[in-house]
């Protein structure tokens, strides 16, 4: 993943600061944070953890990208697959730091920032043929749906089936794109037709599971 160790799988540890509705409540941070030695204490006990990745609440967005996520994009273009997934209770921040609900903000999380690197990749580069497309889907309930189906939600059910290799989801839309921005309005639009409501812990709450795709296809350009 980048520069901490090789292992295939690495976890990064975010701490979102406290919002406004819990410091008007009298709210404290619990965690004493150590980022040069990646681990985090809980103040109150002698209980520490350690990440491959700690960050403490004062990180911006465009640094979190940069340490812990920029690196393994060019490992899609050595033919690897590469799922960076956010994991937290509800409120902790996934939407925010994966930027799943973009709507064009300077603030962008992970997604629109890799799909940007992704298409700076493609642009620099004259020995391959790239063709690349997008899907998006929500997990809802135990239902999934397809974000990029443009139909009312009833008809934008999908199944997840097995074939001998892989899973395999038929019928997914998958959207061809040609750019950045492109992909980009793919992610506002699907997000757009995601399940919404509030939690006692957040007043925006996805209440579902997201996963926006980019399949990249490369045919090197000699050998056509
Ligand atoms: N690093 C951060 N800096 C500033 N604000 C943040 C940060 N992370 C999250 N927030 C804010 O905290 C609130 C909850 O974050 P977010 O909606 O991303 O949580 P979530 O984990 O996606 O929750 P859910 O699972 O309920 O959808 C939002 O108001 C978001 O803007």
């Amino acid at each position: 993943m980048a520069e901490s160790d090789n292992t295939s799988v690495q976890v990064a540890l975010r701490i979102r600061p406290l919002i406004d509705n819990e410091i008007s409540k009298g709210f404290q941070n619990i965690l004493e944070v150590f980022p040069e030695l990646n681990q985090v204490k809980i103040k109150s006990s002698d209980k520490a953890f350690s990440y491959n990745y700690v960050f403490d609440t004062n990180i911006d967005q465009g640094l979190f990208y940069q340490k812990c996520v920029q690196d393994m994009i060019q490992n899609l273009f050595k033919g690897y697959n590469v799922t960076i997934l956010a994991y937290g209770q509800t409120g902790s921040g996934k939407t925010h730091s994966m930027g799943t609900a973009y709507s064009g903000q300077e603030n962008k999380g992970v997604i629109p920032r890799a799909v940007n690197d992704i298409f700076n990749f493609i642009k620099d580069n004259f020995t391959y043929d790239f063709t690349v497309s997008v899907s998006f889907m929500e997990l809802y309930q135990e239902v999934l749906y397809d974000l990029l189906a443009m139909k009312p939600r009833d008809q934008c059910v999908v199944e997840i089936r097995e074939d001998a290799k892989s899973i395999i989801i038929p019928g997914l839309t998958e959207q061809p794109v040609n750019s950045a921005s492109q992909a980009l309005e793919y992610l506002i639009k699907g997000s757009q037709g995601r399940a919404t409501s509030s939690t006692n812990m957040n007043a925006q709450s996805s209440r579902s599971h997201a996963i926006f795709t980019v399949n990249i296809s490369m045919q090197k350009k000699d050998n056509r």
